[in-house]
Order: C-alpha cells, then structure tokens, then sequence
C-alpha cells in the first residue's frame, strides 16, 4: 500500500484506522490528516508521528484513497472544503447516518463506500459493515478491503438502509459492553471485591465469552443454558432479568440508536 491516504478529521475513529494501517507497514508519510483542533493533531503527532493540516490545501490531492472521519453535523462543510482537491481519489465514509447520496452530491463523485467500523479497530478487533455505491468497481472494493482489514473484520452490505442497523448493533455495541462492564464491576465493588478485582474479572468474562461464542459450534442461546444449573445462581440471576425486561430494553435501545442515525441523516444530510 504505497499510495497515500487521506483523512479529513483525526478524532477518534481515524486514529483507529490509522493505528491498524501505521501496524500494517503504511509510513506515517503517506497519510495526510485535516484535523482543525490544535490538540488532535498534536496526538496525531506524538502517536504517529503524522503532521496533519489544520484545512484542506492541495496537498491532498495526491491521495488515491480519502477517508472521512467526520462527525455527522460536520461532514458537508468539510465535504465542500475539500471537494476541490480530491476530485480523483476514491472515498470511503465512516459517519453515522449520512446517506451516500448526499455524500455524492457534496463530492461530485460516484466513487463512494460507506462504512461503519467500531472502536475494537483500535487493537485490531474491529467489524465493519461497509457499503458500495455502483459506481465503485470491483478494484476500488478490494482497496477499501485492504484498508478496512487492518482494524479488523468486514462484511458488504446488499442495501445502504442496513448501515444503520449496523450502526446500532456494532457500531455503538461496544458502548453497551462497556456499559454492562461498568454495572458488573460496581455490583462486585458493592459486594465486598477489590474495585480493580471485579475489573478484571468483568473484562475477562466479556473476553472469554466472546472468544467461545465466536469458536463453539453452539448458539449463545445454548451457551447461556451450559452456564445455568437448574436451581442455581445464574438462574437466579436470569430471572431477574426477565422480571425487569432487560432483554426488551436492549432491544428498544437497539431501535433508539438505529432512529437516531436516521435523523442524523435528515438533519444533516442532503444538498
Ligand atoms: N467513535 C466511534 O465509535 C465511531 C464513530 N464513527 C463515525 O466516525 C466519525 C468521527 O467520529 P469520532 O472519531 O468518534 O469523532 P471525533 O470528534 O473524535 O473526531 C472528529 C474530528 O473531526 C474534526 N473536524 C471537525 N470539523 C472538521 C472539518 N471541517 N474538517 C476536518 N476535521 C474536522 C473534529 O475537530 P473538533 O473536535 O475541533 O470539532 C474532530 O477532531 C463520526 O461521523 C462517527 O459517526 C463510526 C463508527 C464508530
Ligand atoms: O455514537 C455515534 O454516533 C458513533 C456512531 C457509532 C458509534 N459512535
């Protein structure tokens, strides 16, 4: 990968990608960044090594791949501030909710893919969903690939609407995870263990299930049934959670998060 790759914001979810691509053997001098926040691009600086731009100049018109990495709110601003200099290149999404059609319109081009990655693309973990728009060939699909398996998984999606089912699902998952970790954790800090014990044993337990759902031959379903003994305390605990409806309640925090996407793009998407 010796062509050079652009990113217009530096955030968070850049560095993911970057990190994965600088592990992969890209030379920090082959990536530009547009980041306008000073303390962003000193980050950028001292974990990379990149000098990225505060606004988007010529120099991003030898990239053959940009990146964006904008928030939603601040996408066409940035789009229409760096349409002039990469009118060549193919692009690749990363924001929530805005729909390619207004990307397209915003860049003058066909050659569009839009992708929800997570943050697990930071240690090489990631999925993403990705999207392609037709005029993108085949070829420019194997280029976003290689970028995209450097943070981790990918799967192509037949229609652009299921990218917000994505983004419901892994795209914020991550936070939910986290979420229940945070809850495991304060319970067993409550019962009497080290704070940094429950810690640990929350994020081993995430890992460790994680690991056997993704190498058994069973469904989480049965899996959850291996872990309760009749009459036993994960029974106990289960039932607990039937009581207060906690599966419904994940699932309609599903549908909130994939409604907010849709609204992201409707307030700011189209021309
Ligand atoms: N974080 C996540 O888990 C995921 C995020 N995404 C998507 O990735 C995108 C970026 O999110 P994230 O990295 O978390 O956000 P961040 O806020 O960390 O990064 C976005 C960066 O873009 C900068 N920026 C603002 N305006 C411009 C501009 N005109 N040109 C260039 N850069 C600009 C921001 O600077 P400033 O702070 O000064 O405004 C900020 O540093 C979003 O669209 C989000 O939907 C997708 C999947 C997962
Ligand atoms: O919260 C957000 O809007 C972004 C998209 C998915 C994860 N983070």
């Amino acid at each position: 990968m010796s062509e050079r790759i652009a990113f217009i914001g530096g955030g968070n979810m850049a560095s993911a990608i970057i990190g994965g691509l600088i592990k992969q053997g890209v030379l920090p001098q082959n990536i530009d960044v547009v980041e306008p926040s000073e303390e962003a691009r000193n980050q950028l600086h001292s974990s990379f090594g990149i000098t990225a731009q505060a606004q988007a100049s010529a120099a991003l018109a030898g990239a053959g791949l940009v990146v964006w990495a904008v928030k939603p709110q601040a996408f066409k601003e940035a789009a229409l501030a760096a349409a002039p200099f990469t009118a060549n290149a193919l692009h690749l999404s990363v924001a929530a909710g805005i729909n390619t059609d207004s990307i397209a319109a915003w860049l003058g081009s066909e050659r569009l893919v839009r992708a929800m990655p997570n943050t697990p693309a930071l240690v090489g973990k990631g999925i993403s969903g990705l999207f392609a728009r037709a005029g993108v060939s085949a070829e420019d699909q194997k280029r976003v690939e290689q970028v995209i398996c450097t943070t981790g998984e990918f799967l192509w999606l037949d229609t652009e609407d299921k990218l917000d089912v994505v983004t419901a699902l892994s795209g914020s998952g991550p936070a939910y995870v986290f979420y229940f970790m945070e809850a495991m954790t304060t319970a067993g800090t409550e019962m009497g263990l080290e704070r940094e014990q429950a810690h640990k044993l929350a994020v081993a337990t995430f890992a460790g299930a994680s690991d056997l759902a993704q190498t058994s031959a069973e469904s989480p379903q049965q899996l959850r049934q291996r872990v309760t003994s009749k009459g036993g305390t994960t029974a106990a605990a289960i039932a607990s959670m039937e009581d207060n409806d906690v599966r419904a309640l994940l699932i309609d925090a599903m549908y909130a998060a994939r409604e907010r996407a849709k609204k992201l793009g409707a307030e700011f998407g189209a021309a």
